[in-house]
């Protein structure tokens, strides 16, 4: 089988020719529009452009520490239209798997290892919730006393997130439900390994939920992309023709897998996560995009064209 080779595109008429193709887009958010605190120049303005020219703008993160209505937030903040109907978060993605797909009952709860924004997209689909940024289990437990890590049977899924106060009695909590209810789902939001902070890389949601993986034993649900259960929270939302739409994305293994297992077009940018290292040589990446450009904001050339 030949192989796979991505298309670089640098000229105004290759990026002119793409976003003919397309009329529904697909954008990651950290390194696609923002990296960090900082916006990506000229994507401001390539967003604009795409709406005056009646394209379908969606925005999908695997950022699970922020519910929809926190995102609007910050489009709001680096002034970009966005509307909380565009917008999908590994959080929310969660929240309608269980009330959806799972149907969780309503007289059963999850346990959260995340923060404010997977409790608020829980809240937004009626499931009942314990854990998360609960002060009671934001503490430090005495090594031996176990006393409060009892089974609660009312639990019925476990859901983890990314959390910056992730301890030992919210990894005990879980593995004690997880192990003891019969039935309790294991779902994680995302399962990236690593998280992109300031040029760095920190523990990700995938890294945080290891221990309950290793203890447990268990093979959890996962959510955000590559996976397709965050695909289908969009198209239970979206009508969109597949041919006619395009993933862009900075993460091989998040974003442009995530367009490939979804049968779509792929656009990798290099404003994020990947390096030049990934896409040719030794350490060449087995995902391959369709397409390459170095950032969202070239197409900002057609916009001044007008
Ligand atoms: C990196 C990721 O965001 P995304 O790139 O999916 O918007 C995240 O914030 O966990
Ligand atoms: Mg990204």
């Amino acid at each position: 089988m030949a192989e796979r080779t991505a298309q670089r595109l640098t000229k105004p008429e290759e990026y002119a020719k793409l976003l003919d193709r397309f009329d529904t887009y697909l954008l990651d958010c950290d390194g696609v529009i923002w990296t960090g605190p900082t916006l990506v120049p000229g994507v401001a303005d390539v967003l604009t452009m795409l709406r005056a020219k009646g394209k379908n703008i969606l925005f999908v993160t695997n950022n699970a520490k922020k519910s929809r209505e926190m995102y609007k937030k910050a489009f709001d903040g680096f002034g970009i239209q966005a509307s909380v109907e565009e917008i999908f978060g590994s959080a929310y993605a969660s929240a309608i798997y269980l009330s959806k797909i799972l149907k969780f009952p309503a007289d059963k709860k999850v346990y959260v290892i995340g923060e404010e924004g997977i409790e608020q997209e829980l809240k937004s689909v009626g499931i009942q919730f314990t854990g998360g940024t609960d002060p009671e289990d934001r503490v430090f437990i005495p090594s031996g006393d176990y006393s409060s890590i009892k089974n609660d049977p009312s639990i019925g899924a476990v859901l983890c997130g990314f959390d910056m106060y992730v301890n030992y009695k919210k990894y005990a909590k879980a593995h004690t439900y997880i192990t003891n209810n019969p039935g309790c789902e294991f779902i994680l939001t995302n399962a990236d390994p690593t998280y992109p902070a300031g040029g760095a890389f920190f523990p990700g949601s995938g890294s945080m939920s290891a221990p309950l993986r290793f203890s447990t034993k268990k093979t959890p649900t996962i959510i955000g992309k590559p996976h397709t259960h965050m695909m289908e929270t969009i198209l239970a939302a979206h009508d969109f023709n597949p041919e006619r739409t395009i993933m862009i994305g900075d993460n091989l293994e998040t974003d442009i897998l995530f367009g490939i297992n979804s049968n779509i077009t792929t656009l990798l940018v290099m404003t994020g996560v990947t390096h030049e290292a990934q896409l040719s040589g030794e350490n060449k990446s087995d995902t391959v995009p369709d397409y390459i450009v170095q950032s969202m904001g070239d197409f900002a050339v057609l916009a001044d064209k007008k």
